[in-house]
């Protein structure tokens, strides 16, 4: 028989403690609205007594008729030397009108003492006067007892009174934190087993873990095999400091691999776009290797891998990508063999066999290649037209027959002035030259728009393309100016986003390479769409 959590996201409130994660009111409520599409219980939405802008999260969200999530308002108890119904921040949890609220209080002796400045015995009236005022006026009331393992192991007697009574005053859940995150799952599961030995088995609790030892995760999963009903976390694990548990590993373990069920469960193939969905409302990027929904948690580098998941995917997946609505990636690298080619080429729509010779050179070109610089993980567009060079089908659109770059330098404190100037001949070969010049903010800038101009004459849809980001890396070896560069590319059009590199000791002529394989790339894309190569 399978068993029932609860996850409340706290990736609004707690999350957004985190160093460089921001989010406005209008990003709240798409993450809120994406979090519910998911199926997650809770949404902890902020401090409605901390700024207006949670307290406008809170009015705002009530415009919204979400499917299955309950919205939380978060809070403390009440100020040590203030009375409850006068408290300015239990006022500001009430007028959020959520229909749950979560409240945190102190456990920690040291924390009664030193920041709250407090007699251990008001502590526990503060606690017990906090939860008794807002019970009647909230569907749910949560406690998170605040640093509750550390409290433990200083003064067991005083944590336990503490929950006691939290639970006295009508708590529906007594969230046990690991607040500083340094404790590890042995000691989760000991202090667990404590807690249900004075307050009874029957205690409803949840946890709510950081993840300053790394074990945020392994000790929310250790909670509920001791009987924890709730689980708190966020996406991805942003929070304060390291972060908190990380919900889009703790949803998958406990329903794939722990047999449990909750509402998240049931749209998991759902998981990785939400994931992504929230860093890309922050305009950050995603880290591809978080766990189940990274970019790399399915991909497949080493040629040994490669060859085995080809046979059989379970050889090197611990489930299936698609489960979690993740996909398998293969790369293509210096630790390739020739099941990378085989597996990549099919993706381009090129049926190759692993015995074919030409997969063999394109393994010895690919590896020659990798060791003077170039990288095609992150440039598969270049690999693909490599490969077509190498089946004797090159894609040639134009031929660049030369180029210069002047630096015009109007004024020493004016803003930088590049032009330059390009020959091309269209198609290659036996074409029309044509001769060239624009200007730019930059060498690469203004060899991009000569280079536009010269081509879309021939190729008016380069005008529906445009470069989305330019990396520039020096490689290792030779030091300072003499060093090799690789540059990488990435451009789009309307439908897609394609990678190219180039490598040179000259970053102009590295930039010219990855340029170039971009703008062929395009309309090898557009002849092939219109059944062409
Ligand atoms: C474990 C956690 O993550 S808890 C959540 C932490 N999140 C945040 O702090 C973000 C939101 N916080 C804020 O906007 C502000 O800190 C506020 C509005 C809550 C308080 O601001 P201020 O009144 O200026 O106080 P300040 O931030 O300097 O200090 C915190 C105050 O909260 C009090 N406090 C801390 N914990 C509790 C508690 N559990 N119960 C009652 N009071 C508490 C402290 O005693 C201190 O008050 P004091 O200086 O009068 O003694
Ligand atoms: C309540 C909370 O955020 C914590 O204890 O970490």
């Amino acid at each position: 028989m399978s068993r029932k959590v609860e996850i409340y996201d706290t990736t609004l409130r707690d999350g957004t403690q985190a160093e460089e994660f921001n989010l406005s009111v209008e990003d709240k409520v798409r993450v809120a609205l994406k979090l519910d599409e998911l199926g997650i219980d809770y949404i902890e939405g902020g401090w409605p007594g901390s700024n207006p802008k949670d307290a406008r999260f809170f009015r705002e969200i009530r415009d919204y008729r979400l499917r299955h999530a309950r919205i939380a308002a978060f809070g403390s108890t009440h100020h040590p030397r203030k009375e409850a119904h006068l408290d300015e921040n239990l006022k500001a949890l009430l007028e959020a009108k959520t229909p749950v609220v979560t409240i945190f209080g102190k456990t920690w002796t040291i924390h009664v003492k030193e920041a709250l400045k407090t007699t251990l015995e008001r502590n526990l009236e503060i606690i017990e006067a906090s939860v008794r005022f807002l019970r009647p006026h909230v569907e749910k009331l949560f406690y998170d007892a605040e640093h509750f393992f550390d409290g433990f192991k200083e003064d067991p007697d005083y944590a336990l009174e503490t929950l006691k009574r939290a639970r006295e005053a009508g708590a529906d859940v007594l969230v046990l934190c690991d607040t500083n995150g340094g404790t590890l799952p042995h000691e989760i599961v000991e202090i667990i087993r404590e807690v249900k030995k004075h307050l009874g088995k029957k205690t409803v609790f949840g946890i709510h873990a950081h993840n300053d030892s790394d074990c945020a995760v392994a000790n929310s999963l250790a909670a509920v095999l001791e009987g924890a009903v709730q689980v708190q976390g966020t996406m991805n694990g942003v929070g304060e400091r390291c972060g908190n548990a990380n919900l889009c590993s703790i949803i998958p373990n406990l329903v794939l691999k722990m047999g449990y069920e909750c509402e998240a469960g049931k749209n998991l193939h759902r998981l990785t776009e939400v994931s992504r969905f929230v860093f890309e409302v922050a305009n950050l990027p995603h880290p591809r290797h978080l766990p189940y929904v990274g970019r790399s948690a399915f991909a497949h580098k080493g040629g040994v891998h490669v060859s085995a998941i080809l046979r059989h995917p379970r050889t090197y997946e611990h489930i299936d990508p698609e489960r979690v609505g993740n996909t398998r990636r293969v790369l293509v690298s210096d630790l390739s063999g020739r099941s990378n080619i085989v597996y990549k080429a099919r993706q381009f729509g090129l049926e190759l066999s692993a015995e074919d010779p030409v997969v063999g050179r394109i393994v010895e070109e690919v590896k020659k290649r990798e060791a003077e610089g170039y990288e095609y993980e992150a440039a598969e567009a270049s690999l693909e037209l490599l490969m077509y060079q190498l089946l004797g089908e090159p894609k040639r659109y134009f031929e660049l027959l030369g180029y210069r770059v002047l630096d015009l330098r109007p004024s020493e404190d004016g803003p930088p002035l590049v032009e330059a100037t390009v020959v091309v001949r269209v198609p290659p070969g036996v074409g029309e030259v044509e001769h060239t010049a624009a200007v730019g903010n930059g060498p690469v800038n203004a060899l991009d728009h000569a280079l536009r101009k010269a081509l879309e004459r021939f190729y008016p849809q380069l005008k529906e393309m445009k470069l989305e980001d330019y990396k520039v890396r020096v490689l290792p070896g030779i030091p300072g100016t003499g060093a090799r560069v690789r540059v990488l590319i990435t451009s789009r059009d309307h439908h897609r986003q394609w990678g190219t590199v180039g490598v040179s000791e000259d970053i102009l002529e590295a930039s010219c390479q990855a340029l170039i394989e971009s703008y062929t790339y395009k309309l090898y894309l557009d002849r092939k769409a219109k059944g062409g190569s």
